[in-house]
């Protein structure tokens, strides 16, 4: 079984795969300094907890955060026997093209979506991904990643105004009522989520035109659902993007012959 690792720059995301289905999905917070025994600690008091038998063979990981992955591959080493694939290693190949400028590293969950995106939908895709940051990744209509747009994400958004200024709470996003608020709470939340959803549909907009062809937009993260509630800004929304991702380049790696 396949033992996927999202590492985010706020969560970090582990999910079992048994080659068909995600068997369990865990979050934490991301720490670089956690080591492997207290990685292997916490999952396996998880599984045990939820009776899940799972002979992990495979460890996967993606991460935004390169000063975690060394304890990710000593818990592969030392408690699954096994050598972990890390997505933007020259050992982990890509199913898809990568095309940007000479020297540019791309987050490899950019990349992983891209690849999750190709799979799921086909070419000539607009994925947003409202992580820490919120991303927007194109996918050619081959599959490559062309680019996109990187944005301030939403709770990091909402965090700077209550760090900058004094009289400003820390609040949790939300669809407001209304556009015009009458207390200092609904007039951030109002501020956040309009001016998010304004920034989506303008982005995807002119990506578009950029372009000139027909693209459909899928989104993922943990605060996709809140805008597509609010307004059609999606095509369609997969919160296990990212894990499916892993998954396909995993098998790309270890069947090479295997091709979408
Ligand atoms: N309705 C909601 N209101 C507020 N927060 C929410 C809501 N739904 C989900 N969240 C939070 O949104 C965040 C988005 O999760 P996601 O995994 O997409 O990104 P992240 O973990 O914050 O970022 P990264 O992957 O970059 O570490 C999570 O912290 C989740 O708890
Ligand atoms: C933009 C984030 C932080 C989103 O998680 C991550 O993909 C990243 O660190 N990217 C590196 C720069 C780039 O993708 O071009
Ligand atoms: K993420």
């Amino acid at each position: 079984m396949l033992l996927a690792i999202d590492c985010g720059n706020t969560n970090t995301v582990f999910s079992i795969w048994d080659g068909t289905r995600f068997l369990a999905t865990w979050r934490t917070s991301t720490e670089h300094q956690r080591t492997a025994d207290q990685y292997y600690v916490w999952l396996s008091t998880l599984m045990e907890f939820l009776g899940i038998k799972a002979e992990i063979t495979d460890v996967i990981v993606s991460s935004t955060v390169p000063r975690v992955v060394f304890n990710l591959r000593v818990l592969a080493d030392r408690y699954f026997n096994t050598r972990a694939m890390v997505v933007g290693k020259p050992d982990c190949e890509l199913p898809v093209d990568v095309r940007v400028d000479l020297g540019t590293n791309v987050g490899p969950d950019r990349l992983v979506n891209t690849v999750a995106g190709f799979d799921l939908y086909g070419g000539d895709l607009i994925v947003v991904d409202f992580g820490t940051a919120t991303t927007f990744d194109v996918v050619a209509a081959d599959g490559a990643y062309e680019g996109g747009v990187i944005a301030p994400g939403v709770n990091l958004s909402l965090e700077a105004l209550h760090q900058a200024a004094a009289a400003l709470p820390h609040v949790d996003i939300t669809k407001p009522q209304r556009v015009v608020g009458t207390n200092t709470v609904a007039c951030m939340q109002s501020g956040i989520f309009w001016g998010y959803v304004g920034l989506v549909r303008e982005i995807c907009a002119r990506i578009k035109a950029e372009r000139d062809r027909p693209m459909r937009i899928i989104s993922t993260g943990g605060l996709a659902p809140l805008f597509q509630q609010a307004e059609d800004l999606f095509d369609d929304w997969r919160e296990d993007l990212t894990m499916h991702g892993l998954t396909v380049i995993h098998r790309y790696n270890t069947h090479k012959d295997f091709r979408q």
